[in-house]
């Protein structure tokens, strides 16, 4: 019989890992990108693990959050809640999340709760031999599909060697890519990240794309950089060939517009982004595919509240991704697996990390097919490596990033880079 456990101790440790020259809507990818990790021990001697963005302001709520949480029941997550809800009073900021400035709208409190409550099933399903797909109603595939992630890119960071993928800045380089993810990984759908370059040189990397990987679903996220009228001026050039279109424009408004007059589905992590921009978001039919993220939905049974609402009024999921390591993957496999209406192919980073920098000891996820079989064993089915947290935590310390800042950095290899939303 598993008994009641109460929080001992909360320890939160932020990391720095490898990020290559990913270029986006806001700037690029700094040489490193920060995490913070989130253990959770009980007071019977079990821990848990969450993994959640590691900007400054971010790290200084999760740090207050875990003063109160201390001495919670693992097991009420909703006293869990009140707790980090009550830790934040008087905070009414909001972004701080590690989003480049992309995602500002998300609810504060629930990005904050979202690694203790992943830390806390972590332990129930420990306490009680389950995985954690199997305390989230249970798994209804047993493998989840993962999409091949695309971005130009620079050859390197200015100043060092070339990495090992070398530059992708024309459609040419944005099939070499797209070859290489999939002969690694064996991916069968694809997502390019636009936003870069004019709208004209994307439809053609799109076009290039759809002609060298015949048959396979595209989509395109510029993260609204372009106009209403931009937006529906490429969509039309797309019809047929997208399987759908992310936030091709900024706002619900935006989104509305140009969804009245595309084919395609209209899919977002901009527009709605968090439970109060469904209610607007529905009603105006701004999106038909909402990416879902636990990290800023409030964990992963808000998450399914969120399938749930999707699955009534009639709009369909998929998982949106920023730069992460191995927990935060298995969470995300553990929700998919969960989920019976996530049926598009997940974001994820995973394939831009260096594959031996990671807070989790090997073997747990692996991808075959495209695809990461859910893990079986008890809670998230992973296991920390002490020794690496150690050492990420030291390259934390060392490469002086604090908040994750895309244009900034930008900025500094290129002074004339206007921030400019929407740019087209
Ligand atoms: O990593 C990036 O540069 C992405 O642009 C990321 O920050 C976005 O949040 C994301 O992946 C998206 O789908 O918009
Ligand atoms: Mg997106």
């Amino acid at each position: 019989m598993p008994t009641r456990q109460r929080i001992a101790d909360v320890e939160i440790t932020p990391v720095a890992f490898q990020d290559p020259p990913l270029l986006n809507a806001v700037g690029v990818h700094e040489p490193f990108a920060i995490r913070a990790i989130v253990e959770i021990r009980t007071d019977e001697g079990l821990s848990g693990l969450g993994e959640t963005y590691g900007d400054t302001k971010h790290l200084e709520r999760l740090r207050r959050a875990a003063e109160l949480v201390t001495g919670t029941d693992v097991w009420d997550l909703n006293a869990l809640a009140g707790r980090v809800r009550t830790s934040l009073q008087g905070d009414s900021g909001t972004g701080g999340h590690g989003m480049a400035g992309m995602v500002t709208d998300s609810s504060t409190a629930d990005a904050v709760f979202s690694p203790f409550e992943v830390a806390c099933l972590d332990i129930q399903g420990k306490a009680t031999g389950l995985p954690v797909s199997s305390l989230l109603g249970g798994a209804v595939r047993d493998r989840i599909d993962y999409s091949a992630y695309l971005f130009y890119k620079w050859a390197g960071h200015p100043g060092a060697e070339p990495d090992t993928w070398g530059a992708a800045l024309d459609p040419d380089g944005v099939v070499a890519q797209a070859r290489r993810m999939i002969d690694d990984y064996g991916f069968s759908a694809i997502k390019l990240k636009g936003g870069v370059f004019e709208p004209d040189e994307e439809i053609a990397a799109i076009k290039a794309l759809a002609e060298a990987f015949p048959g396979m679903p595209l989509r395109l996220d510029p993260n609204a950089a372009w106009t209403v009228d931009t937006s529906i001026r490429v969509g039309r050039k797309l019809d047929g060939v997208l399987e759908y279109l992310e936030d091709p424009t900024g706002g619900i408004e935006g989104m509305a517009e140009v969804a009245r007059k595309l084919p395609m589905p209209l899919a977002t992590n901009m527009a709605v982004v968090s439970f109060a921009d469904l209610d607007p978001g529905i009603r105006r039919n701004a999106v038909r595919v909402v990416l879902s993220d636990h990290h800023f939905w409030g964990g992963l049974r808000r998450s399914r509240l969120l399938a749930g609402i999707c699955e009534t009024f009639g709009m369909s999921l998929s998982m949106h991704s920023n730069s992460h390591l191995g927990i935060s993957l298995a969470a995300m496999t553990h929700l998919a697996a969960a989920t019976p209406n996530l049926t598009y192919a997940c974001d994820t980073h995973w394939p831009w990390k260096d594959q031996e920098e990671d807070v989790v000891k090997p073997g747990a996820l692996t991808f075959s097919e495209g695809a990461v079989a859910v893990p079986t064993a008890p809670g998230l089915g992973v296991e920390l490596d002490r020794d690496k947290l150690g050492a990420l935590h030291e390259q934390f310390l060392r490469c002086g990033i604090r908040d994750r800042d895309d244009t900034g950095y930008m900025r500094r290899i290129d002074p004339a880079y206007e921030l400019r939303k929407p740019r087209w």
